[in-house]
């Protein structure tokens, strides 16, 4: 492939090596010896192959001694794209794995958000969250922070100071009859939300939007949802929440909205199902159900980590999510493990059905997440035009994960990377051309 576009910010940077990524044609793409060129406002501005690199120069203007070559094991990926993660839930993270979901919310999640009034405390809990998914390669997050309005927003102001791009989402939630003390009055929720988005849009941040965010239906009245409907329609923003995790709660559903077809039908008569709404599990949908939500062009966050229990997804049609903290880990590449150890037990109750394939995971966890988030035109992939979100990945760091052999090429190394890699081997990420990870030293 190849591709270039003038530009008026000058180039800031450009690497020559191994670089994969996902296409529209393509789950994997693999461009050995290519030439990747970044201009100052972090967008790619030409992608070609790295014999071109003297023609290159002259027509964009860079001297080729400064061309950063890539090293031995190392390549270029997009940036991965975590489509639901709960900020607010990291400290227990990898503990209190043990209840069903309504018990597991009233036991450990709802006295834990709680806490976020503190903002010392939020201040801590989301620099922690947000450097340890920068340093995963979570370079796009999709966050529920809690119902606090000033502590969402510092999520925000964190996010951008530590360069992710994020959707944050402040909960809203106004029925919790276990846990009486966290949960909003309506009007409060409302005019809370208007607040959200008011102080988090004057920010201007570039690359941290609200997300209308109401936890699920079980914790919220219809006027509630109605309300947020509106909120999004009128703001014309991304919408984010729960549906069908767990058979308890899809009859708790069923009782609360007795005249909605289905747990889908209660979003969409809320207004809560657009093409900008990402619904987290989904994992007792009905074919009817996954038509309206394809219908009404929604996505379904898959979190693979956290509903190993409850069910497992065929989710060629889904999207990737953390969920800490039902998920025991903040990476993706543990989603997308856990995503094929899914597909393969589901293909021993379903011969029909194939396991998913690591280069089908590894769109999941780059373009897909991306056109889930509708951001498709901004990240995904290498896309002349598109910021420059990447890791920059080493399989052969010293005292790193996994080994690489003599004849292994591109392709086997990025599996095992997606199979076996961690954090050592990311050893830099990139949002939007500007270099996060390592971190500064400032944050
Ligand atoms: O995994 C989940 N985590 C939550 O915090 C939550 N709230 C409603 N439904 C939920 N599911
Ligand atoms: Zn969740």
């Amino acid at each position: 492939m190849s591709g270039r576009h003038d530009t008026a910010a000058g180039i800031a940077r450009v690497y020559r090596g191994s670089f994969v990524h996902s296409t529209r044609d393509a789950a994997l793409e693999i461009l050995n010896d290519f030439v990747l060129g970044v201009d100052k406002s972090g967008k790619i501005t030409f992608i070609e192959e790295g014999k071109n690199v003297d023609r290159l120069a002259q027509e964009q203007g860079f001297n080729t001694a400064d061309v950063e070559n890539l090293g031995p094991g190392e390549f270029f990926m997009p940036g991965m794209v975590d489509t639901h993660i709960h900020a607010s839930q990291y400290t227990y993270m990898g503990t209190a794995l043990d209840l069903p979901l309504l018990q597991w919310l009233n036991t450990y999640t709802f006295p834990v958000e709680s806490r976020y009034r503190d903002l010392k405390f939020a201040r801590d809990v989301y620099t922690k969250v947000v450097k340890r998914t920068l340093r995963n390669g979570t370079t796009t997050a999709c966050y529920f922070a809690t119902i606090h309005t000033d502590a969402s927003l510092l999520l925000g102001q964190i996010a951008d100071d530590l360069g992710q791009r994020a959707l944050v989402g402040k909960v809203c939630m106004d029925i919790n009859p276990m846990v009486p003390q966290y949960k909003e009055l309506l009007d409060e929720s409302k005019d809370e939300t208007l607040r959200f988005i008011r102080e988090l849009l004057q920010k201007k941040y570039p690359r941290v939007k609200p997300v209308v965010t109401p936890r699920f239906a079980v914790s919220c009245s219809s006027s509630l949802l109605d309300a947020l409907g509106e909120i999004a329609r009128s703001s014309g923003l991304h919408i984010q929440s729960h549906i069908s995790e767990n058979k308890e709660e899809v009859e708790l559903v069923k009782q609360l909205f007795p005249d909605c077809l289905s747990y889908t039908d209660v979003y969409l008569k809320h207004g809560l199902l657009t093409d900008k709404t990402v619904m987290a599990h989904g994992c007792h949908l009905t074919d009817e159900e996954l038509k309206i939500f394809h219908k009404n062009g929604a996505s379904i966050s898959h979190c693979p980590s956290s509903n190993i229990s409850d069910a497992m997804m065929l989710l060629r049609c889904c999207l990737l999510g953390a969920d800490v903290a039902g998920g025991y880990s903040a990476s993706i590449l543990d989603a997308v493990r856990r995503a094929i150890d899914t597909s393969k037990v589901l293909t021993i109750e379903h011969p029909q059905l194939r396991p998913l394939t690591f280069e089908e995971v590894f769109w999941l966890a780059t373009l897909g997440g991306s056109e889930a988030l509708s951001l498709d035109d901004r990240i995904g992939n290498f896309e002349v035009g598109k910021d420059f979100d990447a890791l920059r990945v080493n399989v052969s760091v010293p005292g790193g994960p996994l080994d690489v052999f003599p004849e292994d090429v591109l392709k086997v190394i990025v599996e095992k990377f997606l199979n076996l890699g961690d954090d050592r081997n990311i050893v830099e990420v990139y949002v939007a051309g500007r270099k996060v990870v390592p971190f500064s030293g400032k944050e």
